[in-house]
């Protein structure tokens, strides 16, 4: 099956390598071009635009980094609606709201396209290793022929209902995670600050009843203030931020995650925002009395 790729930032770099080693056609496209590079060098083939790409292949994934992003690439001269129509499937794989997703996919059905959302659980390694967790609301149809290409990238892929509800799962996932973030980093600033060692620390979470792999993965990089990044803290910022949006709408108080929306914010305005969010424990460590 011959699938098309737009956006090759850290995650549809690693998603669409994926496919081509495991014997996928792909035709990529990215805004800065000469990102495509890389993937040409694996046997990919580079579409011009958005709409070139969508010509050429009967299924085509986004994977973008906001909600403005999803949306330029499919409204806008040379998008996806130019070529979208009878025969052809549009996958976005991007993190947005659900609004977002709702206006791409009545955009897209009412040119005869098909559209599934389908956000992903899991980071710059397990996309590399093909193992997210796939969020999918929308078309079955288009669901269950995107099989193929969802079990090379990822471990475990969900059929949610109508669209919206992969958006909204992944925003209450991601709200979960930049919260626990936050407690983890206070957590790390507060053994240190009070004379503990925080590697001890790591050590006593690990064996405990809130062991996971976020904690295990990134605890040791961040005690060295290695923040390099493998899920930008821009994004997690954004996340909240939509995250935020779907409780008013739901008037459902969240106390914890606005005040994790208000450190990512700070930490953006600190020049944060293309590190890994956990450098959000940055600004922990350097708030003093
Ligand atoms: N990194 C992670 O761990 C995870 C990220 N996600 C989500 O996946 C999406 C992508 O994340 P990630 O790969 O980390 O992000 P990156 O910031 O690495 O990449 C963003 C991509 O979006 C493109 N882009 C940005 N603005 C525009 C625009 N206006 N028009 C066209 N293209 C645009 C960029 O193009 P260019 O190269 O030209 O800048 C790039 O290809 C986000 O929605 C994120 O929330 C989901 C799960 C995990
Ligand atoms: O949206 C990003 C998720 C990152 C992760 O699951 O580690």
């Amino acid at each position: 099956m011959e699938i098309g790729f737009l956006g090759l930032g850290i995650m549809g770099k690693a998603m669409s390598m994926n496919l081509l080693k495991n014997g996928f056609k792909v035709t990529v496209w990215n805004r800065t071009l000469s990102k495509c590079n890389e993937l040409v060098e694996f046997g990919a083939s580079i579409g011009e635009t958005p709409a070139q790409v969508v010509k050429k292949c009967k299924l085509t994934i986004a994977m973008l980094s906001d909600p403005a992003a999803t949306r330029s690439v499919v409204f806008d001269k040379d998008g996806v609606l130019e070529q979208i129509g009878s025969g052809k499937g549009y996958i976005d794989m991007s993190t947005v709201d659900p609004e977002t997703s709702s206006k791409i996919s009545e955009a897209i059905t009412s040119k005869g396209g098909a559209f599934l959302e389908a956000p992903v659980s899991g980071s710059k390694q397990p996309a590399e290793t093909g193992q997210l967790v796939i969020l999918a609301a929308g078309d079955k149809e288009l669901y269950e022929e995107a099989i193929p290409a969802f079990d090379v990238l990822g471990k475990k892929s969900f059929f949610l209902g109508q669209i919206g509800n992969g958006a909204k799962m992944k925003l209450v996932v991601n709200m979960i995670m930049g919260s626990v973030m936050n407690a983890f980093s206070e957590g790390l600033v507060l053994s240190e600050r009070s004379g503990l060692n925080p590697h001890d620390l790591l050590q006593v979470l690990d064996l405990g009843g809130i062991a996971n792999p976020m904690f295990r993965g990134k605890g040791p990089a961040m005690l060295k203030s290695n923040h390099s990044p493998a899920f930008p803290l821009k994004h997690q910022q954004k996340d909240m931020r939509l995250a935020l949006a779907l409780g008013d709408e739901n008037a459902v108080s969240m106390p914890v995650a606005a005040a994790a929306n208000e450190s990512f914010k700070k930490a953006r305005s600190m020049g944060f925002g293309d590190l890994d969010f956990s450098a959000v424990y940055e600004i922990l460590k350097t708030t003093k009395d």
